[in-house]
């Protein structure tokens, strides 16, 4: 079984994030580059990190009318990134037109509800229920919309998993027990999350934060 952690290089410089990746190489499945180091490298910055030899997960998040998700996405194909996400509030048209645009080694997720939100916060924007039927409503839509999977939290992944069998499932938002869990609010252990079905664990501050990040990340490996 391949190694499913995929570390979130959210670090504003390509040294400091070449320098991080290396250490735990060997420790984890990939790297994640989210908006912070896109906005700041772009392309340039994707090849330096390529070059470390692990997959590469582009956190970009799109979210727009289709045609514009669509060209990010070719602009994006280039890069042949094994991940990318998008937003499934974009609505099915959207999620359908990114998809016909990635690369056809490009697994394309949508994020659902993100992992630093609650009930609480889903209905101040006007949402009835709760998260979960949020994260269950939109995964539906995108299966029905030809993605290859989503992005949700621990808290849902096994009845997402229940329902779309072969999906692929993201799951950020993890910390090991009794960590500081910071802005996220739907926060369960790698662990957990891997036994309820999720494919790739998305693991940031774990890490990234940690005094000695190998001796993390091996920590982190050890436990699933
Ligand atoms: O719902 C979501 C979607 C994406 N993320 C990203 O995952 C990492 C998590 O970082 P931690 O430091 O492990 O909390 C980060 O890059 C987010 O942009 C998410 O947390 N939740």
């Amino acid at each position: 079984m391949s190694n499913p952690i995929f570390l979130a290089l959210d670090v504003p410089q390509i040294e400091a994030a070449k320098e991080l990746a290396g250490k735990v190489k060997g420790h984890v499945g990939g790297l994640k580059l989210g908006l912070e180091f896109f906005c700041a490298h772009g392309h340039h910055g994707v090849h330096e990190i390529a070059q470390l030899g692990m997959p590469i997960f582009l956190d970009l998040k799109l979210h727009d009318i289709p045609n514009t998700v669509a060209g990010a996405m070719q602009a994006i194909h280039v890069l042949e990134p094994a991940i990318v996400t998008i937003h499934a509030g974009g609505g099915r048209a959207m999620m359908e037109d990114a998809k016909a645009a990635a690369g056809e080694n490009t697994k394309v997720v949508a994020v659902t509800m993100l992992t630093s939100l609650d009930d609480r916060d889903l209905s101040a924007t006007g949402v009835q229920g709760s998260a979960h039927d949020q994260v269950m409503r939109l995964a539906e839509l995108a299966e029905r919309s030809g993605l290859d999977g989503i992005v949700c939290s621990g808290h849902e992944v096994g009845a997402v998993h229940k329902q779309w069998k072969h999906g692929y499932f993201v799951v950020p938002g993890l910390r090991l027990a009794g960590n500081s869990v910071g802005d996220q609010k739907r926060v369960v252990t790698p662990r957990q999350a891997r036994d309820d079905g999720a494919s790739v664990l998305v693991i940031g501050r774990e890490i990234s934060r940690a005094e000695d990040p190998l001796a993390a990340a091996r920590m982190i490996e050890a436990t699933l």
